[in-house]
């Protein structure tokens, strides 16, 4: 994987497969305590593999939908944005954050069934120790978005399904009622908007951390493709595998022939041809653009 960006004035904390946090460096050279830098890369994941190449403009395209969403949701909780100010080398795409205490708990709602989850449903008849209807199959919707938590597994491992039992002896009952009633409105919220514009958010992951007062706020990424599964509504069929609306341009070339890799394999996917490179870009500014009302014009080209 390409090395994170040198950030003068920021010293490179984690990179996750698409996003590298920051640390932005006071005069002394020594931390800032109460900020970070984060940005989103145009990495493209699929396969639990980083694509080769980037997809251009899709970090900027993500961030800006991320932000979006913060505002739309900011009457519910508040979040831990301070500024899109950043160096020109992450224009667009990077954000400064408040340096919050994150909530032991990837929090995760789903409004459909499908991925891990119908795994553990297939398999148990619950998902996160929740039992389920019976007779639900890949791409059931649910009678109402549940909350489904994962513990944080370490870099590179799979995050393992945890019960609510579990996120009560984590963080409190207290805390633990929020962490699932906001979580399941958010996604919630999600649904009410995209689905008007033709978008189905499958779930979502949501991260949470506590300022110094204590309070939830809403941290990292929010419902973007990268958090959330995104479906194109028209194409929802239940009882097979839905078309993802950003990447199956990625994943049907990759399952063709035509790419000469087969996913069992374990070798890594081969690089994506320009086509499917342009294709995956247009599905991430269509997204943005049905979601915002608004044109996506790279910050780039605007300066
Ligand atoms: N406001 C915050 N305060 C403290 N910590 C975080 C925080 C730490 N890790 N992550 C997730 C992550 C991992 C890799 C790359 C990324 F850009 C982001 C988020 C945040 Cl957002």
């Amino acid at each position: 994987m390409t090395p994170a960006l040198d950030l003068p004035g920021y010293r490179h904390l984690y990179s996750g497969k698409v996003r590298d946090l920051y640390v932005p460096l006071n005069a002394a050279g020594e931390d800032d305590p109460d900020r970070l830098l984060l940005a989103a890369s145009d990495r493209i994941s699929a396969y639990d593999a980083i694509l080769d190449p980037a997809i251009p403009d899709k970090g900027e395209i993500l961030n800006r939908l991320s932000l979006w969403w913060f505002d739309q949701l900011a009457d519910l909780l508040p979040n831990h944005v301070l500024t899109t100010d950043v160096p020109d080398a992450v224009a667009g795409r990077a954000i400064l954050v408040r340096r919050l205490d994150m909530v032991p708990v990837e929090c995760v709602a789903r409004a459909y069934l499908t991925g891990g989850g119908l795994g553990e449903y297939a398999a148990t008849g619950a998902v996160s120790g929740l039992p389920l209807p019976a007779g639900l199959v890949d791409g059931s919707r649910l009678p109402e978005p549940i909350f489904t938590p994962s513990s944080k597994a370490p870099a590179g491992e799979h995050d393992e399904p945890i019960t609510y039992a579990d996120v009560v002896a984590l963080v409190g009952p207290g805390r633990a009622a929020e962490l699932r009633e906001l979580t399941v409105e958010i996604l919630r919220r999600g649904n009410a908007i995209a689905a008007e514009r033709g978008i189905l958010l499958a779930d979502t992951k949501v991260e949470f951390g506590l300022d110094a007062g204590g309070a939830l706020v809403l941290a990292d990424e929010v419902l973007t493709p990268d958090s959330s599964r995104f479906w194109p509504a028209d194409e929802w069929v239940p009882g097979r595998a839905q078309a993802s609306f950003d990447k199956q341009f990625v994943r049907d070339w990759l399952t063709s022939p035509a790419s000469g890799w087969s996913k069992s394999s374990g070798d890594a996917p081969p690089p994506l041809p320009a086509e499917v490179v342009e294709q995956t870009r247009a599905r991430y500014v269509e997204a943005y653009e049905r979601l915002t009302g608004a044109r996506f014009v790279p910050l780039a080209s605007a300066r």
